[in-house]
């Protein structure tokens, strides 16, 4: 198992290209399945996460070919599996999206129970609520979710909670319903829109993706179509935290500024200065940053998977902040191993407040996940000496070749492997 080792680094200096959006991806290649032509993909981030949602697909009777490594071509024509085993849906929770698909295209579909993470207990019951919704049949047992329905007729769905997975795998099941579905209090994050412009390229009749209302008129068939993913908003707010934590003057590339709102106000407010230049924005700070208070809240508001990396830009600011986690019950993980790192946080029920210090000190740590992974580079980018990063997988679930892309900036960190990790 690898360790990646990140010392204190110089001001980040640069261009760094931000890659296609994992969370737009997941649930596009799960939409695939819904096709009976082929599909071509492109800008697709060469992630561990999508390995996984291949092999998902292509275990359900998909074709999957990767043309190159940003491109995949699918064809769903062939699907003959409806059940999605504990062995893949494990490694990955998006696996649960195919649910959605497999009812549309086979009537019948049985996913193991996605369960929980370090983030929190991730319930599916609004998924589930929109598949009764339509039509569908649901039981559970044995760890597997089974749904069955003769045939989906649209309905109105409201969600109590704007979910973004539940949002999709409603999306995907009624774009084949009989008649008409509308999704209230829909999510309204940029990778819908993206997964309904895909769907709507296939042949579905999707309006009012990315509000909060959502109308999905069923098609009978849904065809071939060739989708360029959004880039990865979370990817590009974590570079420019990058730059904004070690003084430095980089240009973020190939981003929807639009998608990044919320991100681009917070560094704003904290004293970064941040600039469109061309399809990216130049991030450049001269100072150290000022504390700030931050809510993560669904979109367009501060967005959870952004919330750890801000923490860690918090811990070396000028001041007292408040970071409060709404979206998630369990999302601080984080936090005892910025500690380490010397970090001054008090958690008090879904709020942090962090006492910005003047410097860190480079600590063996752990990713408990994804972002929680990120944070700690950011944090070791800026500690005295050196910081080892343990439990990697998690950091490679989300971002393409982060080390590579970080020194390319002229931060120092590579990556050890190591016999043994817990
Ligand atoms: C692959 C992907 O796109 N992942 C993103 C997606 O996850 P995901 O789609 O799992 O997130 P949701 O928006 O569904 O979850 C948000 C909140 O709703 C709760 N909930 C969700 C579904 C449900 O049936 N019942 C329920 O109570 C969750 O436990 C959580 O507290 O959106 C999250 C919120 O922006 C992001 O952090 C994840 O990176
Ligand atoms: C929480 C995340 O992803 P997932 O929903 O795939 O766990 C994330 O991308 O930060």
């Amino acid at each position: 198992m690898a360790k990646i080792i990140v010392e204190k680094s110089k001001p980040l200096r640069g261009t760094v290209r931000i890659s296609g959006a994992k969370n737009s991806v997941l649930p596009i290649l799960a939409a695939s399945l819904l096709s009976t032509e082929n599909c071509i993909l492109e800008e697709v981030p060469d992630l561990n996460d999508v390995d996984v949602i291949c092999e998902v697909i292509a275990c359900l009777g998909a074709d999957v070919k990767r043309l190159e490594r940003d491109r995949i071509e699918v064809n769903g024509l062939s699907i003959d599996n409806y059940e999605s085993p504990y062995e893949l849906v494990r490694k990955m929770r998006a696996s649960f999206l195919v649910m959605g698909p497999l009812l549309a295209r086979m009537g019948k579909a049985r996913i193991s129970m996605p369960g929980g993470c370090a983030i929190g207990t991730r319930p599916i019951d609004l998924h589930l609520k929109g598949f009764k919704a339509l039509g569908a049949e649901i039981t559970l047992g044995h760890g597997f979710v089974e749904a069955r329905a003769e045939k989906l007729i649209g309905n109105k769905i409201y969600l109590d909670f704007p979910s973004v997975g539940a949002t999709e795998n409603i999306m995907m099941a009624a774009s084949m319903a009989e008649g008409q579905t509308v999704i209230e209090n829909a999510a309204e994050e940029p990778e819908i829109t993206d997964l309904a412009n895909f769907l709507n390229k296939m042949g579905a009749d999707i309006k009012g993706a990315g509000t909060d209302t959502i109308k999905i008129n069923g098609v009978k068939k849904l065809g071939g179509a060739v989708h360029t993913v959004i880039p990865d908003r979370i990817e590009a707010g974590t570079f420019m935290v990058a730059a904004a934590i070690t003084g430095g003057n980089v240009l973020v590339d190939n981003v929807v500024i639009d998608h990044l709102k919320p991100v681009i106000a917070k560094l704003k407010e904290s004293n970064v200065e941040v600039i469109e230049e061309g399809n990216g924005v130049r991030v450049i700070a001269v100072e150290r940053p000022k504390a700030i208070d931050i809510k993560t809240l669904p979109y367009p508001g501060f967005p959870t998977d952004m919330q750890a990396q801000f923490m860690a830009l918090m811990t070396v600011a000028q001041g007292t902040s408040v970071v409060i986690e709404t979206v998630f019950e369990n999302r601080f993980m984080h936090v005892s191993e910025l500690e380490r790192m010397g970090a001054s946080i008090k958690i008090e029920g879904r709020s942090a407040v962090i006492e910005g210090k003047s410097h860190l000190l480079g600590a063996p740590v752990k990713a408990s996940d994804l972002r929680a992974g990120a944070a700690l580079i950011l944090a070791g980018l800026v500690a005295e000496g050196s910081t080892e990063i343990g439990n990697t997988k998690h950091i490679d679930r989300g971002y393409v070749r982060i080390e590579e892309k970080l020194k390319s900036l002229g931060a120092t960190i590579y990556r050890v492997e190591e016999e043994e990790e817990e």
